[in-house]
């Protein structure tokens, strides 16, 4: 009964504990031995540590996709170009890996990963790798294993070294159950995808090592990200940056969602602005650990529209891909991203008209450079 009573106080105390109270000793420290690579035993595996006035040292995971690059430009211009580091698991090209420090890295290697953090001394990891929503369809086993075995290394791996741990979270974490316009960060989530499914239990667990150990984590619920120069990894909102693309190549589109399909989406710029907010935001100022952000919601018709204003004669025709309708259809509309305005003061930069301006005028030179070359 005393057992009992002991255990029962335990658990309430630390389920009213905030993140800030818990003790390191509790922290799930996985021992898997010692690779011939690794750091030799004198070094402290718990020396870690950085004060607000040194630069985080950044490991940026699945930095090789449509968002990481740009991710690692901006934090390099911030803290110091060798402070970030680069990984995945995919070769460079020439352009990324002669402006800073890349490693391969395979998230699904607890091991190399902890040698990684270890040997670098990081202190910030922005955990990128991910199998997206459509190409998580297509192969369900691997999104499962990328997007929450992986997962948990990370979450392991940041709480055993006292990591600030940022996890991007999407607007594919809702499901046709949720309040589609607009919706809140707080309301049911039932998605019907791989990829949203590993979202939420990502937001959850990294809530739940918040809470448990301490962990400081932080999670930006994105919109479809749209950019120049990287090109998306197979998610639904690909056809937002591919119209760029086809539109400047052939002035023909052909876009696999219906015309009217109403989705949030944002320029990359504001996107890698509020994952470098959210990251350097006092934790007092957090009233949660995963907030949405929003800049913008329009249908393919609109964005043709507004496309149309640079290249009139652009032909835009549909040819629905049904998987990945049904996905969008499920989706939200519209995202309240009213409490991360609120608490941190997130404000986007780039609404559609100038969204679209930028984006012809970076690709539209490139194209032209591309010409005289
Ligand atoms: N791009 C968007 O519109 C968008 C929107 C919402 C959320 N997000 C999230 O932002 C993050 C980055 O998105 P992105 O668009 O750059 O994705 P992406 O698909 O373009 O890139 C993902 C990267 O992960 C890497 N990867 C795959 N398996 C790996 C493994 N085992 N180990 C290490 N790396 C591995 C891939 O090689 C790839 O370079 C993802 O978590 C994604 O869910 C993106
Ligand atoms: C929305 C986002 O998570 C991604 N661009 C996808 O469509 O899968």
């Amino acid at each position: 009964m005393a057992v009992a009573k002991n255990l029962s106080r335990t658990v309430s105390q630390l389920l009213q504990t905030s993140g800030c109270g818990c003790q390191a000793s509790i922290v799930p420290v996985r021992w898997i031995g010692v690779s011939p690579r690794q750091v030799t035993s004198d070094v402290s595996f718990h020396s870690v540590s950085f004060s607000e006035t040194d630069h985080p040292r950044v490991l940026i995971t699945g930095g090789l996709g449509q968002l990481g690059v740009g991710l690692a430009k901006l934090l390099r211009k911030r803290f110091g170009k060798n402070n970030v580091i680069l990984s995945d698991i995919r070769k460079p090209p020439d352009h990324v890996f002669y402006n800073g420090p890349f490693i391969y890295s395979d998230i699904l290697d607890y091991k190399n990963l902890r040698e990684i953090v270890v040997n670098n001394r990081i202190t910030w990891l922005f955990h990128y790798s991910a199998l997206l929503s459509a190409i998580g369809e297509a192969n369900v086993p691997l999104a499962r294993a990328v997007n929450i075995t992986g997962l948990h290394n990370i979450l392991d791996i940041a709480a055993e070294h006292s990591l600030r741990l940022f996890v991007p979270s999407t607007i594919g974490a809702f499901g046709p159950t949720s309040p589609r316009n607009s919706t809140p960060d707080l309301c049911i989530q039932r998605p019907r995808t791989i990829y949203g499914v590993s979202k939420v239990h990502a937001e959850l667990m990294g809530e739940y090592y918040h809470y448990r150990y301490g962990l400081d984590f932080r999670c930006l619920r994105y919109p479809g990200i749209i950019s120049a120069d990287s090109q998306p990894g197979g998610g639904t909102t690909d056809y937002a940056v591919q119209i760029f693309h086809d539109a400047i190549k052939s002035g023909k589109f052909q876009c696999n969602l219906k015309p009217d399909t109403c989705l949030p989406m944002m320029y990359i710029d504001d996107c890698l602005k509020a994952t470098l907010d959210v990251m350097e935001a006092p934790a007092a100022a957090l009233s949660m650990r995963t907030y949405n952000i929003n800049a913008m919601s329009f249908s393919p018709e609109e964005l043709a529209q507004e496309v149309k204003k640079h290249i009139p004669e652009l032909q835009v025709t549909y040819n629905v891909d049904a998987a990945r309708q049904a996905i969008a259809d499920s989706w939200p509309m519209n995202f309240d991203d009213s409490n991360a305005r609120r608490d941190w003061g997130w404000k986007h930069d780039f609404d559609l008209s100038e969204l679209v301006t930028t984006m012809f005028n970076i690709l539209g030179s490139d194209s032209r450079v591309a010409q005289i070359n």
